[in-house]
């Protein structure tokens, strides 16, 4: 069974679809790279995809079951999204990284959050350093790492390295191919098509809300 099922998605608002017509299955270890000119649609399907937006039509399973039928909970614990800009709020790195778990009123896992650390090429020291004070690149680890608390089956990336320098980007690519090779699925919007397809095993191209192509890629 595919982990994600995309049915017969569209997405419009009172003037304009959006999405039309998009029909697709991920399998569970991909990592797809969508790519498509500016205004295709690719944030709004992730939009989709985590649920934040709903579609006009359509379906969307996880796991064989409507998203519908899940508790929004359960979903947003599973399917983990990052965007561009990373959203922190004031306190210190562990104030940021406890939030998930204080949300749910629980302790934080500091095991599984010095081992995202480590993933991220940050030290310990971080936790106690103030959010305002990191550089764009630090914040997006950070972001990434509260989104991988949970250890999320699906990872939703929205450009998330494309505000950054060579040397983030690279570093933050090379953690979600170590993600990846751990298990978690991937679909990240990204600009780089060069990149996307380094990295992914499967390329989704989106144009005016559709869906021309969705094809593996060949190393
Ligand atoms: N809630 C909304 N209301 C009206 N228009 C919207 C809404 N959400 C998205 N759009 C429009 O839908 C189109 C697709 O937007 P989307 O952000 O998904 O594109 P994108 O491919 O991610 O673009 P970019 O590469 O520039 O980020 C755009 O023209 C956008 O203005």
């Amino acid at each position: 069974m595919p982990l994600l099922e995309f049915k017969k998605l569209n997405y419009r608002t009172q003037d304009r679809e959006i999405l039309r017509n998009i029909s697709l299955d991920v399998e569970a270890g991909d990592f797809i790279s969508i790519v498509g000119p500016s205004g295709s649609g690719k944030s709004t399907l992730l939009k989709l995809a985590s649920h934040l937006i709903s579609p006009s039509s359509g379906d969307m399973l996880f796991k064989g079951k409507n998203y519908l039928d899940y508790p929004p909970g359960d979903l947003r614990k599973n399917i983990g999204y990052c965007f561009q800009t990373p959203h922190l709020f004031t306190g210190t790195v562990l104030d940021n990284l406890a939030f998930p778990y204080d949300i749910r009123h629980t302790k934080p896992d500091l095991a599984r959050i010095h081992a995202l650390l480590d993933l991220f090429h940050m030290s310990r020291g971080y936790l106690s350093r103030e959010v305002h004070a990191l550089s764009g690149g630090e914040k997006q680890r950070i972001a990434l790492v509260r989104t991988m608390v949970f250890m999320p089956e699906v990872l939703l990336l929205d450009e998330v390295t494309s505000a950054l320098d060579r040397d983030n980007a690279a570093l933050i690519e090379k953690a979600m191919v170590d993600l990846n090779a751990q298990g978690t699925t991937i679909l990240s919007v990204t600009h780089k098509i060069h990149q996307g397809k380094h990295y992914a095993n499967k390329l989704l191209t989106l144009d005016q809300g559709k869906l021309v192509s969705f094809q593996e890629v060949l190393q």
